[in-house]
């Protein structure tokens, strides 16, 4: 239970925060809407999830629809399907988006010095939770008012 909760939420993080410091448009476009729903006085709580829609900044377009599926039609199953898919995925999702849109709203980021957006490496290992085969390192600077932190 502990082995399926924890890395499988920690891998689809590292892969998310990859994603989007390896493409600083991207990130703008997560703290814009961010900072509409949320503001910059205080911290993204859990019902600030249902309100965030990022693909309002789009082109109309612009938007592509990825279907997650929790069922046996060979769409995109993150979760497995089936009677052994994962009991646990509203609550991963949370969990995710939850530390994704904290981790976003509260600091910018940028690869750190000498390193090129571009050169952040996206090769996986080949495993149950198929990890990042290098580990991201990132510099985080604070973006909200420092009484925030404490
Ligand atoms: C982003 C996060 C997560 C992903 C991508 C994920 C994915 C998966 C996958 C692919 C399976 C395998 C299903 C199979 O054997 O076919 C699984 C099983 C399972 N997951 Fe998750 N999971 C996540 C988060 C969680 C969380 C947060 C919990 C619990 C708090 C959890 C609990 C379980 C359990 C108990 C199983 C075994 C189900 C069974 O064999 O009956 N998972 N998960």
């Amino acid at each position: 239970m502990i082995v399926a909760a924890t890395d499988t939420s920690a891998v689809t993080n590292d892969w998310a925060m990859a994603e989007v410091i390896k493409h600083p448009r991207v990130l703008k476009k997560i703290q814009e809407e961010l900072d509409i729903v949320v503001g910059s006085g205080r911290m993204v709580s859990e019902s600030d999830l249902i309100h965030l829609k990022p693909e309002r900044h789009l082109p109309n377009d612009d938007i592509t629809r990825v279907e997650i599926s929790h069922g046996p039609d060979f769409k995109i199953l993150p979760f497995s399907a089936g009677k052994r898919k994962c009991s646990g995925a509203p609550l991963g999702v949370k969990l995710v988006l939850m530390a994704l849109a904290r981790l976003f709203h509260c600091y910018d980021w940028s690869p750190p010095d000498g390193v090129r957006h571009e050169d952040i490496g996206t090769n996986e290992v080949y495993g149950m939770t198929m990890p990042k085969a290098t580990p991201l390192m990132a510099v985080a600077k604070p973006r909200l008012p420092a009484h925030l932190y404490h």
